[in-house]
């Protein structure tokens, strides 16, 4: 008898959709069938009964006005945001690490509420973080980590939540910090790849799983409960080669600027 599928619960990409970070959910199934482990991708849409019981959950990122709905919507389904951090490995993505947190408050001092799977609150930053960003990952393996971000809120990390990793150029979590996105639980334990449930959290659009495939794998691991084999080097490409043309001075400084809030050339708020 064939294993079960591992299904990839991909959560409001009508939704939550900038930057192609559905893409992340290709990536996973990808990884996992050239490995021969059959795997499935379940779309839930906002129109969608979300299905219960899904090995990997993803989020992606959105406009404010997005994620804010998004948040209400997963807060109607409250055995969602449960098994997405009790049973599951969870990838949120820009607008989903916010709406993971605890609150999000608007440029107006409104507060949001988030779900509360993550230990961490978002506020509106006075201007936008945009550009490319190099982040040293703090997850065994899994190294620099490129993406390219657009965010206009702040979010600072508490004692419940490590940072995934450190900036080495471009915007981190919050202008005054070197920390980027989140993991949970925290501190991971030294056998990461046990460490399921648990929730990744980053503003890296790329779509980062794309861009970082040994992020992929580290989410894989913990979802099948141990590392996986290498890839064919003919089934995948020259990621060196593909590092260089995405950070383009490849000596770390990569392009990032931070612009005054509403100069964006492509605001995703
Ligand atoms: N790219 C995004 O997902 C943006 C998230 C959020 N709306 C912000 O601007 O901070």
């Amino acid at each position: 008898m064939s294993a079960p599928a591992v299904s990839i619960g991909l959560l409001l990409p009508d939704v939550l959709g900038t930057y192609s970070d559905a893409g992340n959910a290709v990536v996973l199934a990808r990884r996992l069938q050239w490995r021969g482990i059959p795997a499935e991708v379940v779309t839930v849409t906002a129109d969608d009964a979300p299905p219960r019981g899904c090995d990997l959950y993803l989020l992606g990122g959105g406009e404010d006005t997005a994620q804010y709905f998004a948040a209400r919507w997963l807060a109607r389904h409250p055995w969602l945001p449960t098994a997405m951090t009790t049973t599951a490995v969870t990838l949120g993505v820009c607008a989903g690490l916010q709406l993971l947190g605890r609150s999000m408050t608007d440029r107006d001092g409104h507060e949001h509420p988030g779900l509360g799977a993550l230990d961490l609150t978002t506020w509106a930053a006075p201007g936008r973080a945009v550009g490319e960003t190099l982040v040293r990952c703090r997850l065994p393996g899994v190294g620099v980590l490129t993406g390219f971000v657009n965010h206009g809120g702040a979010t600072v990390l508490g004692a419940d939540v490590a940072p995934l990793g450190e900036v080495e150029h471009g915007h981190g979590n919050d202008p005054a910090g070197t920390a980027e996105g989140a993991v949970s639980p925290a501190p991971l334990p030294d056998d990461v790849v046990r460490a399921r449930p648990g929730v990744v959290a980053t503003y890296l659009h790329g779509p980062v799983l794309a861009r970082n495939p040994a992020l992929a794998d580290h989410l894989l691991a913990r979802v099948v409960g141990h590392a996986l084999p290498d890839l064919d080097p003919d089934r995948v490409p020259d990621l060196a080669a593909l590092r260089r043309t995405r950070v383009p001075h490849g000596d770390g400084r990569g392009t990032g600027t931070h612009r005054p809030e509403g100069t964006s050339p492509c605001p995703a708020r």
